[in-house]
């Protein structure tokens, strides 16, 4: 990729960047003509996608840029309502890159679903017996969806966990039947629910139980995806600080997050601001992706941060972030939904892991941004300087108003809508904005 194109690019026209990917050849004429008329939902698909359709929710789409990721460049689509965070996706992986960029590491990609059976008269004989049955289940799972198995993917292993009674609580004993499935290139939601049911006759029988329901799990710990990155503290310095407080100051940051869940929580938010965007522009399921990530975020009994910063021997800064991401390259909308197509073809990727690999990566460096302005200048300065737009917008301002009022409230202390309105108010010569 040719990335003198994509300098400055923010401060171009939206058909300037557009011309700007084109040089780039990242995008081709097909896709300069769909992003100019704005990836719009054709009413019957919509209609036919949901139910009880009335129109389209609309949101900006955009690109971070910078993201070099097992050593190859990507410009990483992203579907958001929030100023600051595509900047600060961008600054972030501008630095990781300049340290060489983000490693990758994507576990097999396998999936779990869940069978819980209730009044088991003996559980641990059943445990016994489901296992010594193993062969049986998988086949019956494979036989529930065949054409997974047609193309190399399919059941591969089942376990079994037995939840005792909370007589306390009043909550009965379950016998809870995992699988563990690939799915290749799809999330597979479908295609478990579709195994998960189609096991549970032989379960009853197998067991004596009684089938309380069978469901995919979005706690996905069999489909981890990891990105790391090792930034030397030179490159980290900013104000008065050097990179050597800089890096300092971040592990500190995680710490804090580490040990604190009320951090923790806004420290993970930061994280998913990069990670929905993405998800959501590739057309996947991102109630998933975010149910998956804060329970994951929870798995040592306590809610902590998602990312780790560390200081290696040489005194670089180590970033790390580990998540689930059971993501598809395939299935759902992504294959038909205009903004899922073109996110596909400016990111280019192959597979589902790939996908996985940018997802990581987009994470890190949103974390990495937000605490490195957290720990130096705050938070407010990059994010209200650019969150001054929408306020102008939402007080009112139309036209070149909007400009003019954005620049106004760099200046003010107060970046507030009342400050807004009344400056508004004196753009426009009058004493109140209706
Ligand atoms: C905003 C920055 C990036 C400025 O940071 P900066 O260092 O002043 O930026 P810069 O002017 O030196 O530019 C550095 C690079 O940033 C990018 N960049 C710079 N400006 C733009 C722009 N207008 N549009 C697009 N990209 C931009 C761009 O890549 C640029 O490189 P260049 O292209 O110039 O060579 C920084 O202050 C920052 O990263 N802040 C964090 C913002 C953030 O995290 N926002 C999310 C919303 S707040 C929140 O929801 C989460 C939070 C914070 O609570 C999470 C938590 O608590 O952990
Ligand atoms: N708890 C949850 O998260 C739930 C989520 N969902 C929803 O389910 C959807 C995702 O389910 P999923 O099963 O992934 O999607 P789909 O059922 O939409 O698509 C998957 C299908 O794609 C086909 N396919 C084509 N090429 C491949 C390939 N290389 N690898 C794998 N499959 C391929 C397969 O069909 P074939 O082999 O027949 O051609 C496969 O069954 C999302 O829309 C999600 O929102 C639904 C229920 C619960």
């Amino acid at each position: 990729m040719e990335s003198n194109y994509l300098q400055k690019f923010y401060d171009k026209t939206p058909d300037e960047r557009i011309t700007a990917l084109q040089s780039a050849g990242i995008l081709d004429e097909e896709a300069i003509a769909n992003l100019q008329e704005g990836l719009k939902l054709p009413q019957e698909i919509a209609d036919n996608m949901i139910e009880n359709q009335l129109s389209t929710y609309e949101l900006p789409y955009g690109v971070a840029l910078n993201f070099l990721i097992d050593g190859k460049d990507y410009v990483v689509p992203m579907a958001i309502e929030e100023p600051s965070v595509i900047a600060a996706a961008s600054a972030g992986a501008k630095i990781i890159a300049k340290a060489g960029g983000f490693r990758t590491t994507i576990q097999k990609r396998v999936m779990i679903g869940q069978v819980a059976l209730k009044n088991v008269p003996d559980s641990v004989a059943a445990e016994q017996l489901i296992l010594s049955h193993e062969e049986n289940i998988l086949q019956a799972a494979n036989a529930a969806h065949p054409s997974i198995v047609k193309r190399g993917g399919g059941a591969r292993r089942v376990s079994v966990r037995i939840l005792p009674a909370d007589d306390v609580e009043g909550i009965p004993a379950f016998l809870v039947v995992h699988l563990h499935v690939e799915t290749l290139e799809a999330m597979g939601a479908n295609i478990i629910n579709t195994m998960m049911e189609g096991v549970i006759p032989y379960l009853e029988r197998l067991t004596g139980g009684e089938a309380l329901m069978g469901i995919l799990s979005n706690y996905a710990t069999d489909c981890l995806a990891t990105a790391e990155c090792r930034i030397p503290a030179a490159l980290l310095a900013k104000g008065e600080f050097s990179g050597d407080e800089v890096r300092d100051r971040l592990i500190e940051a995680y710490q804090f997050a580490y040990v604190d869940p009320y951090r923790a929580v806004t420290n993970n938010k930061g994280i998913m601001n990069g990670i929905d965007a993405i998800v959501l522009a590739s057309g996947n399921d991102w109630r998933a992706i975010s149910a998956g990530a804060h329970a994951y975020a929870s798995r040592s009994g306590q809610y902590r941060s998602l990312t780790s910063w560390k200081k290696a021997e040489n005194g670089d800064l180590l970033g790390s972030l580990t998540l689930p991401l059971p993501i598809g390259a395939v299935g759902g909308s992504i294959n038909f939904h205009p903004a899922a197509k073109m996110t596909k073809e400016i990111l280019g990727y192959r597979s589902a892991s790939e996908l996985e690999s940018i997802i990581a990566s987009v994470g890190l460096a949103q974390n990495f941004s937000a605490i490195k302005a957290l720990v130096t200048e705050g938070i407010q300065k990059g994010h209200m300087g650019l969150h001054s737009r929408s306020l102008a917008i939402s007080a009112g301002a139309v036209g070149q108003e909007i400009e003019q009022l954005s620049q106004l409230l760099k200046g003010e202390k107060n970046m507030n809508l009342a400050t807004a309105q009344s400056l508004l108010a004196q753009i426009r010569g009058a004493d109140t904005v209706d």
